[in-house]
């Protein structure tokens, strides 16, 4: 059977990248609008109840608009955006999250992709609290570096286009400590309160690197680097889109510094446990287009649709 697919906001940063790789699939009919109806409630409530599924990658409040617009009970949905990450009847595109989460995207109607941010944080932070490293209430912090790329069209223009000097330095933002990744990152690494998160946009196209410093002395129990790094080890070992890295592992193509580019044009996020005995820091890395949006989306697509999870992907 050939499944019918439509994406909406095809022609933005997220979208342009799904259409890509769906048109890697001669067995799927891709449904495409017209440029210029491209904002038309109707053409796209036509085209939304003539899928089979549907990825929206759209602005929240036009992904919530395209969502009303579906009466059709059979169409599937995969939202890139941050609308309903957290919201009843929809479930978190995260594979790797638990042992249930493969089936629960499988059976869903509704798979809401995670944020990029969010996908690192909590790939970071599930298998310590499963594990029981840190506590519900450790006070969690998260510096997150990303690529421009993650701020969609506008961002892109901004920093292309510009001849702007602010804009050749990395900038700290959601300075109010209010990022819109918080929600989905609290409810699904099981916090009792909310991080301190702070992202930081820099002065390259995409790649994503998420810090999380562990304070040994607030940790449960007393673990070493190395019950850390087994920690992960165990937790993603049958995943073939997480690597743990070892101790001996590169973490980037100079000695002694990460590189924050290293998964870009993957599906793949890479955990690396670092620091000594005393002080840990945990950085997870992935491509903010890929993991953290694109790759993620489709690689839910396979999931719901019965193909091979990897399809199209790189690990
Ligand atoms: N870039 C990234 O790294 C990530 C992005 N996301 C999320 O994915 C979604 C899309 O992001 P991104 O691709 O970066 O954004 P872009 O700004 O690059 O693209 C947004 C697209 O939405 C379209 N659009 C805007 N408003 C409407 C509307 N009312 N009706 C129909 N189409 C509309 C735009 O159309 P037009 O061509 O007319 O401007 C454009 O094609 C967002 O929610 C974003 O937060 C998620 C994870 C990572
Ligand atoms: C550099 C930059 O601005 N990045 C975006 C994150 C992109 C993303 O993941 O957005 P969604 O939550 O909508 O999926 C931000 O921090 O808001």
């Amino acid at each position: 059977m050939s499944y019918k697919i439509y994406v909406d906001g095809q022609s933005g940063t997220t979208g342009l990248q799904i259409h890509e790789r769906l048109s890697q699939y001669s067995d799927l009919e891709l449904l495409t609008i017209d440029p210029d109806k491209r904002r038309d409630p109707e053409e796209r409530k036509r085209l939304l109840n003539e899928a089979d599924l549907v990825f929206l990658c759209l602005p929240d409040e036009a992904a919530r608009e395209s969502v009303a617009l579906i009466d059709n009970p059979n169409t599937r949905v995969i939202d890139a955006s941050t609308a309903h990450r957290v919201t009843d009847g929809w479930v978190y595109g995260l594979p790797e999250y638990d042992q249930a989460q493969r089936d629960r995207i499988r059976n869903s109607m509704r798979v809401a992709v995670t944020g990029c941010h969010a996908a690192a944080s909590i790939l970071s932070l599930k298998p310590l609290r499963e594990a029981g490293v840190i506590a519900g209430d450790y006070p969690v912090t998260l510096h997150s570096i990303t690529g421009y790329s993650g701020g969609g069209k506008n961002m892109i223009e901004q920093y292309e286009h510009s001849e702007d000097d602010f804009l050749t330095s990395p900038r700290h933002y959601a300075l109010g400590l209010q990022h819109k990744h918080l929600p989905e990152i609290r409810r699904y690494a099981d916090l009792q309160a909310n991080p301190v998160f702070l992202p930081i946009v820099s002065n390259f196209y995409q790649g994503l690197a998420v810090t999380l410093p562990l304070h040994k002395v607030l940790c449960s129990s007393q673990y070493s680097i190395a019950d850390i790094r087994e920690v992960y080890r165990r937790y993603y070992d049958q995943q073939s889109f997480v690597r743990v890295l070892g101790q001996d592992d590169s973490v980037g193509v100079e000695p002694g510094f990460f590189d924050v580019q290293a998964c870009n044009g993957t599906n793949r996020a890479d955990i690396a446990v670092l620091g000594n005995d005393d002080q840990v820091v945990v950085i997870t890395r992935l491509d903010n287009l890929g993991k953290g949006a694109s790759g993620a989306a489709i690689q839910c697509m396979n999931i719901m649709l019965g193909f091979e999870e990897d399809r199209s992907l790189k690990q």
